[in-house]
């Protein structure tokens, strides 16, 4: 588990950056925000004024504070002294209150551009993830992608949304206060500054170590994401197997781990703090005994020096939540460098540049496999299809059948072109489908997968996935067609009634003519159907059967068949055993001359349906 992250990065970044993040040191990850932050430049703008003009007034207040003391306490008349002091009270309110007015549209204007800018880098991660092929899914785990989407995010949320703000106010403010403190007291300046550059300096060195710790910190997170969502996915299973207390406790162990990954950045973190707030005080406390001292030499006046302190703690201040900041935009930059490697993989299956356009195929397509050749990408050595020639006429049905691995469904994955083969080509509708757009091709393509799909919503709308400009009408047809009209209607809201999380509220035979429904509704000229091997019974086999003989209508279709009828019905059989096509003809044929279909046809489809066949 522990390897999985590592896995995962590889995975992205084709193992060139694998690794970068423990090395590289700085906030230049951050870098990638930029055009997340690009389409919100007025508002960037509006912001950064609120926050100078926040910055401005507290910077005003140190004078105002000088004013009350040198010139409203010195009036010898006491009723002057009282008016003079009202006046100055009434300034120093004014002050505050632009302060209050400031800080509030600053902090308005921030936190909106961070849950803006997070939402958008979580769309944009999303976005880009579902247009993966599936050699991504194999080596990441989508847990770890969920917790990309969710804990990262909101690390660099915090940032946008708050550190980003309080660093440039505090810039703004401490470079002021410094300024200030040039123009009023240059000499005490000095002293403080260069106590502060030797705070700031061992800082930065804590910061580095702070960071590379949070992005371990960050991949133990993911680490836990990931074996949640796969036993969360799989809880009949592990409750059936009695292993609900050994994945508590694995997910225990990967809790622990992240914990002491987290335990080991926070203690880095607060010796940070410690060192800071000791060493910023020294320097406070430097710059007030200074101050005194000249007070008490008559060389400046007792409203200078608490103008002076002001200034001082202000810079000070300002320094130390910079230290906090840099640490949060150390940790930001972390997550961003996971996030941007995210987006920055690119799927090896992309449409060409120049794609193709695909024949007309108003009877079905006409699919051609030449000598294909293909490996999967995990398993380099041994070929999933070796010499694979297979051709379809538009709007015949051609069974693939086959032992088990044999290659039949990945003949559809090729189809489909979730992968590359290494040789051969695979062509529909006269063009190899390497050399069409994706979008193109795959609208081509109904298919109906073994373990049905079924979306966490109505019925209606898991029928309409096929085709989502249908009207309601035109759903119902689907159903009809798919023999599905029927039971839906029996549902308590019929098409209305929600399935429930993946379906869990049908039947598998239900499931399956929904997913039928979709593809007849999709009404592409090319279905591929991956028979479920489910045993059902025998009154919704007969539905699901007739739901498919509906669904071959009219088009062509490729079938890994499981059932006889299916068999019977199809103009061919492509008989296919260890990624080689070892027979092809009609039933007949290949149950008089072929050994493997004979066995085959005895076992997988059922024994009863073989005799009679057998017997005929
Ligand atoms: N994603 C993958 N990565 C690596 N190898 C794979 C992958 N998918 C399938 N294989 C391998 O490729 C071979 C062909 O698999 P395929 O799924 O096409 O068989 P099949 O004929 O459809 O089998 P079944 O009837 O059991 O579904 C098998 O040896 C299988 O282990």
């Amino acid at each position: 588990m522990a390897s999985s992250t590592s896995t995962m990065s590889q995975a992205v970044t084709g193992g060139a950056a694998a690794g970068a993040g423990a090395k590289a040191r700085s906030v230049r990850p951050l870098r990638g925000l930029l055009p997340f932050l690009k389409p919100y430049r007025g508002r960037i703008v509006l912001a950064g004024l609120f926050l100078v003009g926040a910055a401005l007034t507290t910077l005003v207040f140190p004078v105002a504070l000088k004013a009350l003391i040198d010139q409203g306490l010195v009036s010898s008349d006491p009723g002057e002294r009282v008016l003079a002091l009202r006046g100055h009270f009434f300034a120093l309110f004014g002050v505050g209150a632009a302060l209050g007015v400031f800080s509030a549209l600053r902090f308005y204007m921030v936190t909106w551009l961070g849950e803006r800018i997070t939402a958008d880098l979580r769309n944009a991660v999303y976005a880009h993830v579902v247009k993966q092929s599936p050699q991504f899914f194999e080596t990441t785990q989508t847990g770890e992608v969920l917790s990309r989407l969710t804990t990262d995010t909101t690390l660099v949320q915090t940032v946008v949304g708050s550190s980003l703000s309080m660093g440039l106010r505090n810039t703004v403010m401490g470079l002021g206060a410094l300024v200030m403190l040039v123009i009023t007291n240059p000499v005490v300046m000095a002293q403080v500054l260069g106590i502060l550059v030797l705070v700031v300096l061992p800082a930065l060195w804590f910061g580095r170590k702070v960071r590379s710790l949070s992005r371990a910190s960050q991949d133990r997170v993911a680490d836990s994401s990931a074996i949640a969502a796969e036993v969360l996915n799989a809880v009949p299973v592990v409750q059936s197997y009695t292993q609900e207390a050994r994945e508590a406790q694995r997910f225990d162990e990967s809790t622990a781990r992240a914990f002491a990954t987290a335990v080991r950045r926070t203690r880095m973190r607060a010796g940070l703090v410690a060192f800071i707030i000791t060493a910023t005080f020294g320097a406070l406390l430097w710059g007030l005994y200074q101050g005194t001292q000249a007070v008490i030499r008559g060389e400046i006046s007792a409203g200078h020096l608490g103008q002076t302190v002001v200034y001082v703690i202000l810079l000070v201040s300002s320094v130390a939540v910079l230290a906090e900041v840099w640490g949060d935009l150390l940790r930001a930059a972390g997550a961003s460098e996971r996030l941007m490697e995210l987006l920055a993989t690119r799927s090896p299956i992309e449409s060409p540049a120049r794609p193709r356009a695909l024949a007309a195929a108003p009877i079905g397509s006409r699919v051609s496999l030449r000598d294909v050749v293909f490996r999967y990408p995990s398993r380099p050595l041994t070929p999933a299809l070796d010499g694979v020639t297979i051709d379809v006429e538009p709007g015949q049905t051609v069974a693939l059948v086959g032992p088990s691995g044999a290659g039949k469904s990945t003949v559809f994955q090729l189809l489909l072109r979730y992968y590359d083969t290494q040789g051969g080509t695979v062509a529909i509708d006269g063009v190899p489908v390497r050399e069409a757009d994706l979008g193109a091709l795959r609208s081509r393509i109904g298919l109906v997968p073994q373990d049905s799909v079924i979306f966490s919503t109505s019925a209606m709308e898991n029928i309409r996935y096929g085709r989502p400009e249908a009207s309601d009408d035109e759903v119902i047809a689907a159903a009809r067609a798919a023999h599905a009209d029927t039971f839906i209607r029996a549902l308590p809201e019929g098409y209305a009634s929600f399935l429930g999380e993946r379906g869990v509220r049908l039947s598998g035979g239900q499931r399956q003519r929904i997913s039928i429904a979709r593809a007849i509704l999709k009404n592409a000229p090319l279905l591929l159907l991956d028979e479920a091997t489910s045993a059902l019974d025998s009154e919704s086999e007969r539905a699901v059967q007739a739901a498919l003989d509906e669904a071959m209508r009219g088009r062509t279709t490729l079938v890994i068949a499981h059932r006889l009828g299916t068999v019977m019905h199809a103009d061919r059989i492509v008989v296919l055993d260890a990624g080689r096509v070892v027979d092809s003809g009609t039933h007949t044929e290949l149950l008089a001359r072929s050994g493997l279909y004979q066995r085959l046809a005895a076992s997988q489809f059922s024994d009863a349906q073989a005799m009679a066949v057998n017997d005929a």
